[in-house]
């Protein structure tokens, strides 16, 4: 094992809880119901496709892709002004050591998130150093369960697949990372699931794992 490829929203930082307040604040605008259980269909998956598993339970007139991009940009919008109220302290103490002793065990570090605010955020927390390189929303065309995201993340951190440990909470972010054949860790919301190499529960087992 040479690195580690971390997913951001559930993992690095909770800002999974602002993505759920946002969209709900969208979908109820919009008479749509949404809960917990589909938000977690959300997990790790692109902006745009997870509107449109939102809009699976819509029933009125068909929208506009004019409309649907008005109403990512509203949820966007919502999320942003939750998003500024984040700081250092947001980021905990475990996450922040774990960290700094991966480095300190010379792994490469990378982030690998379908978000296209991830460096936003990582700014916000001061983490935006803590990382040798990171692949978004924004360098993807295809967002997890493809591989693209940890594909492109090993390829900046030049790194082979199979050197590389992908820590996720979302189980389309493990199916992403074994695609891209990767070792996959679930935690939080994946912490349970079996295609997972490695479950933890909390985030300082991973330095027990050691290539
Ligand atoms: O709106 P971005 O921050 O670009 O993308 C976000 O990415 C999240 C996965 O990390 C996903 O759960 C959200 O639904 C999605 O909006
Ligand atoms: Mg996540």
């Amino acid at each position: 094992m040479k690195a580690f490829i971390f997913d951001l929203d559930g993992v690095i930082v909770f800002t999974d809880k602002f993505h759920y307040q946002a969209w709900k604040k969208m979908a109820d605008a919009m008479g749509i119901y949404f809960d917990e259980v589909i938000n977690n269909r959300l997990r790790g998956v692109s902006r745009a496709e997870s509107l449109e598993i939102i809009l699976e339970r819509y029933d009125g007139e068909p929208l506009s892709d004019e409309k649907k991009a008005e109403l990512m940009e509203e949820k966007n919008n919502t999320y942003r002004k939750l998003l500024a109220t984040m700081t250092p302290a947001d980021v905990t103490d475990e996450v922040r050591d774990t960290l700094k002793k991966l480095h300190e065990q010379r792994y490469k570090l990378a982030i690998g998130s379908s978000s296209r605010n991830a460096k936003f955020i990582l700014e916000k927390v001061g983490l935006l150093d803590a990382f040798d390189a990171i692949s978004d929303g924004n360098n993807i065309t295809h967002s997890k369960p493809d591989p693209e995201v940890f594909t492109k993340a090993g390829e900046f951190l030049g790194v082979k697949p199979k050197e590389c440990v992908v820590v996720e909470d979302a189980y389309a972010g493990i199916d992403a990372a074994k695609a891209a054949g990767m070792t996959a860790v679930g935690i939080g919301d994946a912490a349970g699931y079996a295609k997972a190499d490695y479950q933890i529960e909390s985030f300082r087992e991973l330095l027990a794992i050691q290539g």
